[in-house]
């Protein structure tokens, strides 16, 4: 498979303080990676890094490299361009991204007007493709819909659209089905795990559901307070986790259990699993 992004010795600094120690991974086409660990462990960071999206006095090193280009040293406009034609990115709060006073249709053309991904005479047959895609003409949404008349789930479709309206080689879903009910969460993750087949998408799923991540991703990296702790296969980060922050991360999901207090499992101190790949 041909590698799509990869990670070099990326860390992440704010001030003093160090969120993401060096790590290295790599996406290929059509695969899916998934990044878990306990809230506050830099699953957000490190999407917002890959995207060039950090807040102000963060600093970054190491190298990202996509499609062949480092992203660490992209002027910014070029950076730009990249996102969201080349890399999407979805999030858990559909209501933030879209615009309230706007029909869904309209957002999605804006998308593709955007980045020129299609010509303007064809725009709304692409809006209706992507409404079709994502299963919203199915559940009779039309294009003319605005966003507060649509559920939660259905929000999450149109964000979806809109990320894979100029078929990005990338897709970066950071808990972007954490909202949903179990079976809207489903047929989003089949959807994806569909344009991934079809369209060769690499996809950087950030979940806490290992259920999802063990149904979905054939790679899963672990971190643990900024530390990638395991990087391993899918079935056998399941079946033989070597860390013991994975091996309590899988029982806490097993037991529905929030023992062991994870925060006491030691983070190594020098080298990560990340820096050794
Ligand atoms: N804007 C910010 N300014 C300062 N520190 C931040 C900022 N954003 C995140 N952090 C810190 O970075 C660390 C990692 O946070 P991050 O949001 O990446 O974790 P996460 O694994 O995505 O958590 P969650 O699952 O709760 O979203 C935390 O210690 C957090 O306090």
């Amino acid at each position: 498979m041909t590698v799509c992004l990869s990670v070099q010795n990326l860390s992440v600094l704010s001030g003093a303080k160090l969120i993401l120690r060096p790590l290295s991974f790599t996406v290929s086409a059509g695969e899916t990676v998934a990044v878990t660990g306990e809230s506050g462990s830099g699953k957000s960071t490190l999407a917002r890094a890959l995207m060039g999206l950090l807040p102000d006095g963060f600093e970054t090193s190491g190298e990202v490299t996509f499609e062949g280009q480092n992203l660490t040293t992209l002027p910014e406009r070029a950076f730009r361009d990249l996102r969201g034609r080349r890399i999407a990115m979805v999030f858990q709060e559909p209501m933030t991204a879209l615009n309230p006073i706007r029909a869904i249709g309209k957002q999605i053309g804006d998308t593709l007007r955007l980045h020129g991904a299609v010509s303007l005479r064809d725009i709304s047959a692409h809006v209706q493709q992507l409404l079709d895609r994502v299963g919203l003409s199915n559940a009779g949404v039309s294009a003319g819909a605005y966003p507060h008349a649509l559920s939660g789930g259905q929000r999450q479709r149109v964000l979806l659209a809109m990320a894979i309206a100029c078929k990005p080689a990338l897709l970066i879903a950071d808990e972007f089905t954490t909202a949903l009910d179990s079976k809207t969460q489903a047929e989003m993750m089949d959807l994806v795990k569909g344009l991934a087949i079809d369209h060769g998408m690499a996809v950087l799923m950030i979940s806490h559901d290992l259920g999802i991540i063990r149904r979905h991703a054939q790679h899963v990296l672990v971190l643990q307070q900024g530390c990638l702790v395991e990087s391993n296969e899918t079935e056998q980060l399941f079946n033989a986790p070597r860390h013991p922050y994975t091996r309590a991360l899988l029982s806490m999901s097993l037991h529905g259990t929030n023992r062991p207090p994870l925060t006491q499992i030691p983070v190594p101190s020098d080298a990560t699993e990340g820096s050794q790949l």
